[in-house]
């Protein structure tokens, strides 16, 4: 089994665990409240705005050209395509990008975009950075395949949109892409740096949770 496979299978419990958090399930039977889905619009943008500055330690470490190319790709996914679906949703709850950006990250997202940024950065390469975005990456493809064969009823909620970005066949594609390349760095490393790296992974799988669990509740301040 490859590296990735077994950080994936290993990290499962936990990925299920935020398939049945509140606010996964209500989505997608189609009764999450608004201003819960809202909360996390907005702290979703901030955290992406964050997540960018991680391929920035990424690119700044680089060893050669395709890691800084697959930096570049997976900064372009995150702003064509996640970020379109995210300006149209903050559009129908009649905010901006700019009112958005300054409000605080809530507790939770703090926390996370604080530790991949610092994994990246005291990082030794591309292995520490790489585990730090793979969970977010893969954890979404895999959370909302589930979701979608769960609950087929979420193509009809103003949710759609959301999901249909992650549970489709192009955003498969694009993760064995990414964890593709993240094989081939995490090949041959010394143990040690091997069981760091697979610490990172399942430290921000629980963060993915946190999020999740923090976003069931919404922001008191929009
Ligand atoms: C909290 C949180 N976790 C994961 C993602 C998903 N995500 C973030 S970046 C990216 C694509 C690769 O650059 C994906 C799929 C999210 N939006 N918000």
């Amino acid at each position: 089994m490859t590296f990735c496979n077994r950080l994936m299978e290993e990290n499962l419990p936990i990925w299920e665990q935020c398939l049945n958090s509140a606010f996964l399930q209500k989505l997608g039977e189609g009764t999450l409240p608004w201003d819960c889905f809202k909360g996390y619009i907005v702290d979703d943008s901030l955290y992406l705005r964050e997540y960018a500055k991680v391929f920035a330690w990424g690119m700044a470490k680089a060893e050669d050209m395709e890691e800084i190319r697959t930096y570049y790709e997976l900064l372009s996914f995150v702003n064509e395509g996640e970020g379109a679906t995210r300006l149209c949703y903050l559009e129908r709850f009649s905010l901006t990008d700019a009112v958005i950006q300054r409000l605080p990250q809530r507790p939770e997202n703090l926390a996370y975009t604080r530790a991949m940024i610092a994994t990246a950065r005291d990082g030794a390469g591309a292995a520490e950075c790489m585990m730090a975005c793979l969970p977010c990456m893969v954890s979404y493809g895999w959370i909302f395949t589930r979701l979608l064969e769960r609950f087929p009823g979420v193509g009809d909620t103003p949710y759609w949109p959301l999901v249909r970005d992650y549970a489709g066949a192009e955003y498969r594609a694009a993760c064995e892409r990414w964890a593709a390349f993240t094989e081939k760095i995490c090949t041959g490393l010394e143990p040690a740096r091997e069981r760091r790296c697979a610490e990172i992974f399942r430290a921000c799988s629980v963060h993915e949770l946190r999020f999740w669990e923090m976003s069931g509740r919404p922001r008191e301040d929009i």
